[in-house]
């Protein structure tokens, strides 16, 4: 039968929106997934027999005054985590012929990077307390005085920068990037997922508290896998679904959660195409690139012991093979290492053979640990950016893209509702903004189906409650930039 609402995709953020319904009332709706599983861009495997994490990895921003909603459930889960202490990483930094630097050799410029990060972190408390205009990570740093061109520098500033949000700092927003929101409010620390279950054994039993199954599986009719959502048709009585195996389903409303790389594609078309405005914001906002490389040795060469998780390679070329981290803490005797690589990098790597990306490896390790290395036994190289479900691993913030910009990005049009990480304003790119979002986004339509209250935009997208301005500078069109503000439409005929 026709349910109130469809949800496209079943990662954190879907799933957070159809228990947020179905906690509130609405229990016709339907979850149409691509894939055969629950859980999205958290996704593990069996590497070599031990579970690792593709996707998400880390549960990020803990031990602040407010508790991240992730951690929350970690603990309700019990699931097994790993604190990570990169305060050591100075003291493992290896340099472009593979030596091992010396702590006085590291620490005036691990110190400098942590100067200019904090100066960047003030300028960014400056521009927005005068709402100055926005500029790159980069322009701070210039301001600042200090452009990292050295390998050693590049090195240290991909790992302040890069690692973190996958991007570099040219392009990166200062505004709104730093001082980043997740530890501003959750907290500095970080623990490493390392459960048998995998990380998406909280979106699994989070689903599980209102969909039915038994120990094994899902068993509602409600959550459809294997469902590709290929066309959307929709108009104000509401929405027609097409997926790729030729079923169709209609409902009054949909809310989609499938990523912004999805979003950017033309995976799903839209009949009539959405609006101008919001196919432009989605074009405009990153979909970065995170791929975690994983290795599995016969025996493990590099250092292990307290303090050695992590090591940093500086190459000559900003980003090539630079962050590295054992495996030793979670899974000793597992002989796993990983590499982590971004943006361009990582779109290079996905697009050769997982054989060259090993050769290519396989030297840089030559370089750091000797040439009596053994061979890498197996190789694990995600391709985040050509899966036709992701195209890419999570959202960046850049330049150019105002506060105005990015609400276009969640606002509805008609019956169309968006969730997803990439519609947290302050979480996007992590698993709790997916799971805020959900909620959120649940909220409104809430409020559409229950109250009337639904979201009206200006003509260019808008939110009409975006502007705090007074009716009487509404009416004088004053405060509105680049739109009429009386130019209003009820979205939702
Ligand atoms: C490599 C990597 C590392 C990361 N590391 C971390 C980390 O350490 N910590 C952290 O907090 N976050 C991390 N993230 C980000 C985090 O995983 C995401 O922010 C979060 O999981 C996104 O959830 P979502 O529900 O918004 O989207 P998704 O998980 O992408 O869910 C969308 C769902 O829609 C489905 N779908 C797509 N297209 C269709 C279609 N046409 N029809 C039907 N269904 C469709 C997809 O299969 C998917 O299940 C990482 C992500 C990646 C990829």
């Amino acid at each position: 039968e026709n349910p109130t609402v469809i949800i496209i995709g079943a990662g954190m953020s879907g799933i957070m929106a159809a228990k947020t319904l179905s906690e509130r009332g609405i229990n016709d709706f339907l979850i149409l997934e691509a894939s055969d599983r629950i859980g999205g861009r958290m996704l593990h495997t069996n590497f070599s027999g031990y579970v690792i994490e593709v996707g998400a990895n880390w549960v990020e921003g803990v031990g602040g005054q407010q508790e991240n909603p992730i951690w929350t459930l970690a603990k309700k889960y019990d699931l097994r985590v790993s604190y990570s202490d990169y305060n050591n990483i100075s003291a493992n930094t290896y340099n472009e012929e593979g030596e091992l630097l010396q702590l006085s050799k590291t620490k005036p410029h691990f110190d400098l990077a942590d100067a200019s990060f904090n100066y960047s972190n003030a300028l960014s408390f400056s521009l927005n307390a005068y709402s100055e205009e926005d500029v790159s990570i980069a322009t701070a740093q210039r301001l600042f005085g200090v452009i990292p061109t050295s390998p050693l520098d590049m090195a240290i500033d991909y790992f302040y920068y890069d690692f973190e949000i996958a991007e570099p700092p040219r392009i990166t927003s200062l505004k709104n990037v730093l001082p980043n929101p997740t530890f501003d409010y959750y907290g500095d620390s970080e623990y490493f997922v390392c459960d048998k279950r995998g990380y998406s054994y909280l979106p699994e039993q989070l689903a599980r508290e209102f969909l039915k199954h038994d120990n094994e599986k899902f068993i509602d009719s409600r959550l459809k896998l294997q469902k590709v959502v290929r066309q959307i048709k929709y108009s104000p009585h509401g929405v027609h679904i097409s997926t790729e195996d030729n079923s169709t389903y209609h409902a009054s409303y949909a809310i989609l959660s499938v990523s912004l790389g999805v979003l950017k594609s033309r995976l799903i078309t839209f009949k009539p195409d959405l609006p101008y405005w919001k196919i432009k914001t989605f074009y405009q906002f990153d979909m970065s690139i995170y791929t975690k490389i994983f290795l599995k040795f016969p025996y493990k060469f590099w250092p292990t012991g307290p303090g050695t998780e992590f090591f940093l390679y500086a190459d000559d070329k900003r980003g090539y093979y630079p962050f590295w981290q054992h495996l030793e803490n979670e899974y000793p005797g597992a002989n796993i290492l990983f590499v982590t690589v971004t943006d361009d990098e990582a779109r290079r790597i996905e697009q050769q053979s997982n054989k060259v990306t090993k050769e290519e490896i396989m030297e840089i390790l030559k370089k750091l640990f000797g040439e009596g290395i053994p061979e890498a036994e197996d190789v694990l190289v995600p391709r985040w950016w050509k899966n036709r479900f992701y195209g890419g691993s999570y959202t960046n913030w850049p330049i150019g893209v105002s506060g105005a910009d990015f609400d276009r990005m969640k606002v509805p049009v008609g019956p169309l509702y968006f969730t997803g990480e990439h519609t947290s304003e302050k979480f996007n790119g992590y698993v709790h903004g997916a799971y805020l979002a959900g909620i959120a986004t649940a909220e409104t339509l809430l409020d559409c189906i229950n109250h009337g209250k639904c979201r009206e935009v200006t003509s260019d997208g808008l939110p009409w409650a975006h502007q705090n301005n007074s009716q009487a500078d509404i009416q004088a069109n004053k405060t509105c930039t680049g739109v009429c503000c009386k130019d209003v439409q009820q979205v939702r005929l």
